[in-house]
């Protein structure tokens, strides 16, 4: 794959209007990004979050990991980009495409049709009694829920509400698999539903509206 894979919903990006469309003029979906070591560098953060959701440090020892993170926080100062040219978001051979603030999900199938995917909640997403938070539940149906409106118009959409019915309690460190899909199209109004199951058992359900963004809408 090339640097840029180009989409005919990919909305060119101009001086005036650097992102024109929505979210973003060009979606860059990109494999390259951010260089072969992003995925690896994302899952350390990932990794790093979930620990500090169960540590309980030493003074000492969060006086040190203070001073580790001023120093990594000193080097990423030096190569802050725009969101428009950041690989977060972009990179679709990387999980939830590189970008840290999803749940972490790999695309099973994806097409106009909906999409599948396996989710795995960490650490960092739990909730309380050792079950996922309800918030990132909602985080990953909006986020499949939009590509599942992508998909199926060829545009952008956002969301308009979204109501999660929780079902069952969701496990966290399993894959789970995540299910959107348009059920009904009324012109740009996408009435979007989905599932989300722990093997046969039902933890949630989507009932949402999407809005296809007329060309040019923020
Ligand atoms: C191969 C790899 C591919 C990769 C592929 C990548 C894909 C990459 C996917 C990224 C996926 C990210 C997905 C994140 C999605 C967000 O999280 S978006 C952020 C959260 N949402 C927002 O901030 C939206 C804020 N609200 C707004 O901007 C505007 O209200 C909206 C929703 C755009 C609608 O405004 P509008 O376009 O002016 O539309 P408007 O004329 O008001 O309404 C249109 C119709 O919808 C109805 N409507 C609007 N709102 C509502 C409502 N809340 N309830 C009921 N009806 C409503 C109206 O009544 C109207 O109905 P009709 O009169 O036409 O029958």
């Amino acid at each position: 794959m090339t640097e840029t894979s180009k989409h005919e919903w990919d909305i060119p990006a101009t001086d005036d209007s650097p992102h024109e469309g929505g979210f973003r003029a060009d979606l860059a979906i990109t494999t390259e990004r951010g260089g072969p070591s992003y995925g690896a560098m994302i899952e350390q953060v990932r990794a790093f979050m979930g620990k500090v959701r169960y540590a309980s440090p030493t003074p000492e020892l969060a006086d040190e990991v203070i001073e580790d993170l001023r120093k990594l926080n000193a080097k990423l100062d030096t190569m802050l980009v725009d969101e428009w040219t950041s690989p977060s978001g972009t990179r679709i051979d990387l999980p939830s495409r590189g970008n840290i603030t999803l749940p972490p999900y790999v695309i099973t199938t994806g097409g106009p049709d909906g999409v599948e995917a396996e989710v795995t909640f960490g650490d960092f997403h739990l909730g309380g009694n050792g079950v996922t938070h309800g918030g990132h539940v909602a985080v990953a149906f909006d986020d499949l829920g939009g590509m599942a409106s992508a998909l199926k118009t060829g545009g952008v959409a956002r969301t308009a509400y979204l109501t999660v019915n929780y079902r069952s309690l969701t496990p966290l460190n399993k894959p789970l698999t995540i299910r959107t899909w348009v059920d009904v199209q009324d012109d740009r109004k996408l009435y979007v539903k989905g599932t989300l199951h722990d093997g046969d058992r039902l933890c949630a359900d989507l009932d949402s509206l999407f809005i296809k963004l007329k060309p040019g809408q923020p």
